[in-house]
C-alpha cells in the first residue's frame, strides 16, 4: 500500500513525494473516451462498474499516489431536485436556474444513501482494489452557488453578483442550503471509505477578499467543523486563483491548501504555514518541450522543500488536449528527483 499522499497531507515525511493531477481521469485519455464513446457523461458517473473503471485508469498508465473519484461537483445538485444536462462542447446547464426564494425553499437536502447512492457504491468497490488512497471531493458552496443562479459556466457572474449585492439574504439562504447538503454528502463520502476529501472552490477568485469573507467563507468553514466532529480524512481546500484570498483560505480549517500556478509554490508554502501545500504547476506547462518540463518540476520541488507536507499537482484540472506522453514524463519526474526508488 502506497501511502505516500496520507502521509504529505498529515504533514509527516514520505519516501517520496505524492503526485497526483486534479482531473486525471478524463479526455485526454484515449482509454477514457473509449467508454465515453459508449455512454453519456452523467451514466458514466451513475453507474459504479464503469466510474470504477476511469477512476482507475490513470493509477494504471501513469503511478499516480492518489486515485479521485471519478463523477462531478454537480452531481449532489441534481440530488437536490434540479434538471441537470451536460452538453457536448458546451459543459453543463441547469435550464431551471435558482434565483428566487420559492426555488431555494424548493431544494432538498438530499439523503446519500437514498439519492446517491452510485457515489457510495463506487467509493466502496474503488477500496476493494486501490493500492493508493481515494479522494472524495465535492464542491464548495460558492462554486456550486455560481452554477445554479447563473444556469451553467460563466465569465463575470453577472447573476451571482447581482444576487450577493442586492439580495444578500436571499444569496445566504441559497448558500446555507447548499452548505447542508455538502455536508452531508462529504459525511457519507468518509464513511463509505474515502480516505481525504476535497473541496473545490474554482469560481472564487472572482471575489474581492470582503466579500469572500462575508458570503463564502463561513459555509465552507462550517462544512470542514461538521466533518471534523465525524471523521478524521485530512480535507484538502482548493480556491481556484485564489492567491489574494490565502489571509481567509488559511482560516478555513483545512489539512491541506491546493494552490494554482498564479502564485510562485515558494510564496505559497510561506503563506501556507503548517499546512500542507497541493499544487500549482501550471497545466499547460505539460506541453513543454520535455527537458524544460522536468526542469520546471525539479526547481518547483526545491522551492517546495520547506512545506509541512507537500503534494505534486496540477495548479488546475488537466486540459483534455494534453499529450499523455508528457503526463508520464511528469509522473516520472516528479518521483525521480524526489527519490522514489
Ligand atoms: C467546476 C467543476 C466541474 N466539475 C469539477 C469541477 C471542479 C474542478 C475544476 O474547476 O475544474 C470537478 C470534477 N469533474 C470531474 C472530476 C472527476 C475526477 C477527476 O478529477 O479525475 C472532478 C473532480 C469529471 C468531469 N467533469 C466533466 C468531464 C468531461 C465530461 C465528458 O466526458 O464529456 C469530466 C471528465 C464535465 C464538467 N464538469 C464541470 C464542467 C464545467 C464541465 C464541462 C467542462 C469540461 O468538460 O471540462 C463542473
Amino acid at each position: 500500500m502506497n501511502n505516500t499522499f496520507l502521509q504529505a497531507c498529515r504533514g509527516q515525511k514520505t519516501t517520496h513525494t505524492p503526485v497526483w493531477f486534479m482531473r486525471q481521469a478524463g479526455r485526454y485519455l484515449p482509454e477514457y473516451q473509449k467508454i465515453r464513446g459508449k455512454v453519456s457523461f452523467l451514466e458514466l458517473c451513475k453507474t459504479p462498474e464503469l466510474a470504477v473503471e476511469v477512476t482507475l485508469q490513470p493509477i494504471d498508465i501513469f503511478g499516480f499516489d492518489a486515485a479521485i473519484l471519478f463523477s462531478d461537483i454537480l452531481i449532489p445538485m441534481e440530488a437536490m431536485g434540479l434538471e441537470l444536462e451536460f452538453h457536448e462542447g458546451r459543459g453543463p446547464l441547469f435550464p431551471t436556474p435558482v434565483r428566487s426564494q420559492k426555488a431555494v425553499d424548493a431544494l432538498v437536502i438530499p439523503v446519500p444513501e437514498e439519492q446517491l447512492p452510485f457515489v457510495l457504491e463506487t467509493i466502496r468497490l474503488l477500496r476493494l482494489t486501490l493500492q493508493v488512497p481515494l479522494i472524495g471531493f465535492a464542491g464548495a458552496p460558492f462554486t456550486l452557488a455560481t452554477y445554479l443562479i447563473e444556469g451553467g459556466s460563466s465569465k463575470v457572474f453577472l447573476h451571482t453578483k447581482k444576487m450577493m449585492f442586492q439580495e444578500p439574504q436571499l444569496f445566504h439562504n441559497l448558500m446555507a442550503k447548499i452548505t447542508a447538503c455538502t455536508s452531508v454528502y462529504l459525511q457519507a463520502q468518509a464513511r463509505a471509505g474515502a480516505q481525504a476529501l476535497q473541496l473545490f472552490d474554482s469560481w472564487v477568485g472572482i471575489l474581492a477578499p470582503c466579500d469572500y469573507e462575508e458570503f463564502v467563507l463561513p459555509y465552507t468553514r462550517s462544512i470542514i467543523r461538521d466533518l471534523r466532529a465525524g471523521t478524521d480524512v485530512p480535507i484538502i481546500y482548493f480556491a481556484n486563483n485564489g492567491a489574494t484570498l490565502t489571509d481567509l483560505t488559511t482560516t478555513v480549517g483545512a489539512d491541506v491548501l491546493g494552490f494554482d500556478w498564479r502564485l510562485p509554490i515558494r510564496e505559497a508554502v510561506a503563506r501556507a504555514g503548517r499546512h500542507a501545500v497541493q499544487g500549482n504547476i501550471d497545466p499547460l506547462a505539460l506541453f513543454l518541450p520535455p527537458k524544460q518540463l522536468e526542469e520546471r518540476i525539479r526547481t518547483m520541488l526545491i522551492d517546495a522543500q520547506d512545506a509541512q507536507g507537500y503534494i505534486f499537482n496540477l495548479g488546475h484540472g488537466i486540459q483534455p488536449e494534453t499529450p499523455t506522453e508528457h503526463v508520464r514524463i511528469a509522473v516520472n519526474a516528479v518521483h525521480r528527483f524526489s527519490g522514489k526508488s
